[in-house]
């Protein structure tokens, strides 16, 4: 899941993965110390701050298409730069853009408590970001609407099964 800050990674991330019964990773949890530092003093991250981090995801992707169990991470991906350095590592990685104006952004930002993200970086977020190009192995979703709405449309776009009940014996 990829985006701005406030666009729904983490929310809609979680239960995309319930829904599709893959482990699921905040990316968040994988930035140096550092990083999480300067974000809540309200710096904006740099390349140089971002590669390392970038190199992590990559990593857990890579691991997780490697033992087959699939993982959704909620990581901004904001440049396309920094999707391919998830795709060198994760070649098949499929990244979903939760999409929204400025104004739906910024409501949901202000609404948070709790977090270390400081809704003044919102505008550098959207200055860097860089939204998928149309050879991107990717789906863009309108965050304008409920969450189920939001989920449903990304797992959809996934073009993988749900979380199927078990089978009922006869
Ligand atoms: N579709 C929605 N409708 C209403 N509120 C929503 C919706 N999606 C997410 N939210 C709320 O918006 C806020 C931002 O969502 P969330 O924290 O998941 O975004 P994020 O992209 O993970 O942000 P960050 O990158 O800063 O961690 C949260 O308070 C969340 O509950
Ligand atoms: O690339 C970045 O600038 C960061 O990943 C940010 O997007 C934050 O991590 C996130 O938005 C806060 O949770």
């Amino acid at each position: 899941m990829m985006g701005v800050s406030g666009c729904g990674k983490t929310t809609i991330g979680a239960l995309v993965a319930a829904a599709l019964d893959t482990p699921f990773v905040d990316a968040d949890s994988l930035h140096p110390v550092d990083n999480i530092a300067k974000m809540a003093a309200g710096i904006p991250l740099t390349d140089a701050d971002r590669w390392p981090w970038l190199a992590v995801v990559g990593r857990s992707l890579a691991n997780a298409a490697g033992t087959g169990a699939g993982l959704v991470v909620a990581c901004s991906a904001l440049k396309r730069s920094y999707r391919n350095a998830i795709r060198a590592q994760a070649p098949d990685t499929v990244f979903l853009h939760l999409h929204g104006s400025r104004e739906v952004l910024s409501t949901r930002l202000e609404g948070r408590s709790g977090h270390f993200m400081p809704a003044t970086l919102l505008d550098s977020q959207l200055q860097t970001l860089e939204p998928l190009g149309p050879e991107e192995n990717g789906h863009t979703v309108d965050i304008n609407q409920p969450v189920d709405g939001i989920v449903n449309q990304a797992v959809l776009a996934t073009g993988l099964q749900l979380n199927a009940e078990p089978a009922v014996a006869p």
